[in-house]
C-alpha cells in the first residue's frame, strides 16, 4: 500500500457505501460496500486515480473476460468517482493465506486432502461453457471465446467509465481457475495464498481467484497469436514466493508454465514445515536479500523441495520448468494426477474445499534433513534415527549392493542446499543450512514447532522403525518359512498405517525380499530407482511421465496377484516381487493398494507353499 495511510477514504462511492475495510494491498485498500438501491453487498477496491501503479484501471480490463466462470469473481460495477477508481466486486471470504496464518499456530503443514484440492479446484477440471471460437489461434493455443470479447460474456459488468450498472448474474457453470482464465487469453501472473479466496455461504467450497492487477492477455486480442518470447531482460512481474524461477530469477517473459509453477510451488509450500525456504525471511527489504532470496530459489532442486511428498509435486514442477514458453500446459492431465493421489490416500473426492478440513492431521510433509538444533531431539528419537541413519541391511551380505542408489530423494547426504529457518512467510528471522543426515523429521529450527511435530515424527517414525527392523529380519532369514512371516509382518505394518505410501523403508523391505528369493549370495540392484521415467517406453499402461496410470496398476498388481499362485520357484517369485516393486515405484502417490495388498498375502502363501 502506498498512499492509504495518509488517505481519508469518502463514506459512499458510485452506488456504494462503504463498510468496514477488508484488506489493503500493494495500491489500493477494500472495503464491504452495501448498493443503496437493492442494499447488495460487495468488496469494494478504492485506489487514488493518481496512484503510481494504477491496478484498479488494469485490473478492469481483465474482468469481461472473465466473466462467468467459477471461481471468478463478478465485476458488479467499476468506475472512476472524484479522485477514486473503484470496483465493486462479489464478496468474497477468508483467503487461503488467512488460513495458513492461522493453522500455523497450530501444525507445521497443511493436510494433503485441502492441498489436493487447490491443484484441482485452481488448474480448473472442466472444460467451460462457451464454444470454441472459429478464428485463428496459433499453435497449440486453446481459447474458447474471443479473450477480451465483452459481448460475448455473460457478464453483469458493462464496462462504464463512471456510471454503475449492476445486472443480475448467469449462473456460473463449472468449477474453473487458471484453465478457464488461460483459455480466455489471460495470465494471472501473481498467483499466491492471498490471491485465492473462499467464497461465502454457498459458495464457501469453492476457491476464487482474486486480484487481476499484474495480468496480462497473452493472446493478441486482435489475431489471437501468443505474445513473442524474448531475450531482453524484462522488469519483474509478480510475487517473492511463488513466482517461477524463469520468471523472477531470470528475468523471461512470463506465459501459462509460469502461472503453473507458481501453483506449483504454493502447493510445496503447504506441505513444508516453515514454508519454502526462501519465504522465510519475509520480503526483502534490500536488493542483496532480493538477490540471495533469488539464488536460493533458483538453486533449490526440486527432488530437495518435494522430498517425502507424493511424486506427482516434484513431477508438477519438472514439467512446468520443461514446458515450452507457448505451450498449453496438460491441465486434465494433471488434475486426474491430484485426483488419482487424494484417492489412494482414502480422501475420496477432492472437488469441493471442506474447511476446517475433514482429514485435518498432516498426511505428508516434505521431509528435509534436521540441523544440528533438531539433532537435540530426545534421546530415544536420536536413537531410532541414528539407527535407521546407519542402517545396516545384513553386513555380510549385503543387500543393497549400491545404497547411494536409494539416496536420491530420501536418504542422507543429498540435498547440499537445504536452507533451514523458522517462521513462515513474513515474520522469519533465523536461516542456515545444514548438512542432510536423515529426513525423517522436519529441519524446523524453532524448538517449539519441533516439539509440535515430534508426536507426529514418531507417528512415522514407528512405522518407518519397524519396517527397517523387518528388512533387518528379511536378510537374516534363512528359509521359506521366516520369509513368509515376515511378508505378513510387512503387510500388518502397511495396513495399520494410514498412510499407504510406500516409503524408502517399505522398498528396503522388498530389496531385502528379492535378494533373498533370487539369489542371497549376488548383488541384486535395488527395485526403487529414481529413472522412473526409463520405463515409460516399455509399457502403453504408462503415461508420458513414465507414470503408471491408475488403469494400468490396477492391471499389473491384479495379473501379479493372480500369477503369484503358480510360481514354480523362489527365483520366479523374486521376479515378482521386483516387478511389484517397480509399478508402485512409478504409480502416483507409490501406494499399495488393495490389488497389492492381495499381491503380497498372495505372496506370502506361495513363499510358504515352497518352503
Ligand atoms: N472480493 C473480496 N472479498 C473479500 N475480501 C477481499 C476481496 N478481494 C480482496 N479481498 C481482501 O483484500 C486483500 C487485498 O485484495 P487484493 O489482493 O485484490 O488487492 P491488491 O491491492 O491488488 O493487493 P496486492 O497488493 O496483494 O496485489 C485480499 O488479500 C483479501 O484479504
Amino acid at each position: 500500500m502506498t498512499h492509504q495511510q495518509k488517505q481519508t477514504y469518502p463514506k459512499f462511492v458510485g452506488n456504494y457505501q462503504l463498510g468496514n475495510k477488508l484488506g489493503a494491498g500493494f495500491s489500493g485498500a477494500i472495503f464491504r460496500a452495501w448498493n443503496v438501491h437493492n442494499q447488495t453487498e460487495v468488496a469494494l477496491k478504492l485506489q487514488p486515480i493518481d496512484e503510481p501503479c494504477p491496478t484498479n484501471r488494469y485490473e478492469r480490463g481483465f474482468y469481461p473476460a472473465l466473466q462467468g466462470g467459477k471461481g471468478m469473481p463478478t465485476l458488479w460495477a467499476s468506475g472512476v468517482q472524484g479522485p477514486w477508481d473503484y470496483l465493486a466486486i462479489d464478496l468474497l471470504g477468508r483467503s487461503l493465506d488467512s488460513l495458513h496464518r492461522e493453522l500455523m499456530l497450530k501444525q507445521d503443514v497443511w493436510d494433503l486432502r485441502s492441498v489436493c484440492c487447490i491443484a484441482v479446484q485452481v488448474v480448473s477440471p472442466f472444460p467451460p461453457f462457451l464454444p470454441p471460437p472459429s478464428f485463428p489461434t496459433q499453435g497449440d493455443v486453446e481459447f474458447d471465446s474471443l479473450p477480451y470479447s465483452n459481448s460475448l460474456q455473460p457478464t453483469p459488468f458493462s464496462s462504464c467509465a463512471s456510471s454503475d450498472v449492476d445486472v443480475p448474474n448467469a449462473a456460473p457453470p463449472k468449477i474453473d481457475r487458471l484453465r478457464f482464465m488461460h483459455q480466455r487469453g489471460v495470465l494471472h501472473r501473481d498467483i499466491q495464498l492471498g490471491n485465492c479466496v473462499l467464497g461465502l455461504e454457498s459458495n464457501e467450497k469453492t476457491i476464487y481467484m482474486i486480484d487481476f492487477g499484474f495480468s496480462k492477455f497473452y493472446l493478441d486480442q486482435r489475431t489471437g497469436r501468443h505474445i513473442p518470447d524474448s531475450n531482453e531482460p524484462r522488469d519483474f512481474i509478480g510475487n517473492y514466493w511463488f513466482s517461477s524461477v524463469r520468471v523472477h530469477c531470470r528475468y523471461k517473459v512470463p506465459s501459462r508454465r509460469d502461472d503453473m509453477e507458481a501453483l506449483a510451488l504454493m502447493l510445496i509450500h503447504l506441505l513444508t514445515p516453515g514454508g519454502l525456504h526462501w519465504t522465510r525471511n519475509g520480503v526483502p527489504r534490500t536488493d542483496e536479500a532480493h538477490e540471495r532470496l533469488m539464488r536460493e530459489k533458483s538453486s533449490a532442486r526440486p527432488e530437495d523441495l518435494c522430498r517425502g511428498l507424493p511424486p506427482v509435486f516434484e513431477d508438477l514442477l519438472r514439467y512446468c520448468r520443461r514446458l515450452d514458453f507457448l505451450a498449453r500446459p496438460d491441465y486434465e492431465h494433471w488434475i486426474s494426477e491430484f485426483r488419482e493421489v487424494a484417492d489412494e490416500y482414502g480422501f475420496g473426492d477432492v472437488e469441493e474445499f471442506v474447511w476446517p478440513s475433514p482429514f485435518p492431521e498432516p498426511t505428508v510433509r516434505v521431509t528435509a534433513a534436521p540441523k544440528p538444533s533438531a539433532r537435540k531431539a530426545s534421546g530415544e528419537l536420536k536413537d531410532v534415527l541414528h539407527g535407521l541413519a546407519n542402517l545396516q541391511l545384513g553386513t555380510e551380505r549385503q543387500v543393497l549392493g549400491e545404497r547411494h542408489n536409494l539416496v536420491n530423494r530420501d536418504s542422507p547426504g543429498a540435498p547440499e542446499a537445504v536452507a533451514n529457518g523458522k517462521g513462515t512467510d513474513k515474520d522469519a528471522k533465523g536461516k542456515s543450512k545444514a548438512a542432510a543426515v536423515i529426513d525423517l523429521v522436519s529441519s524446523d529450527e524453532d524448538e517449539n514447532a519441533h516439539a509440535r511435530t515430534q508426536a507426529q515424527a514418531q507417528t512415522r517414525l514407528t512405522k518407518a522403525a519397524r519396517l527397517a527392523q523387518l528388512a533387518r529380519e528379511m536378510a537374516a532369514a534363512t528359509d521359506n518359512a521366516a520369509l513368509a512371516r515376515l511378508v505378513r509382518a510387512f503387510v500388518a505394518v502397511m495396513q495399520e498405517n494410514r498412510s499407504k505410501m510406500l516409503t524408502k523403508e517399505g522398498f528396503a523391505v522388498l530389496d531385502a525380499l528379492h535378494k533373498q528369493l533370487g539369489d542371497p549370495s549376488v548383488f541384486v540392484a535395488p527395485l526403487r530407482t529414481k529413472a522412473r521415467a526409463s520405463g515409460a517406453s516399455e509399457n502403453a499402461e504408462v503415461d508420458t511421465s513414465g507414470r503408471e496410470t491408475r488403469q494400468g496398476k490396477m492391471n499389473k498388481l491384479w495379473r501379479l496377484g493372480t500369477e503369484v499362485r503358480m510360481a514354480a520357484s523362489n527365483t520366479q517369485l523374486a521376479g515378482m516381487v521386483a516387478e511389484f516393486g517397480k509399478v508402485i515405484d512409478r504409480s502416483s502417490g507409490r501406494t499399495v493398494t488393495k490389488d497389492g495388498f492381495g499381491f503380497l498375502n498372495a505372496l506370502a502363501q506361495r513363499i510358504e507353499a515352497l518352503s
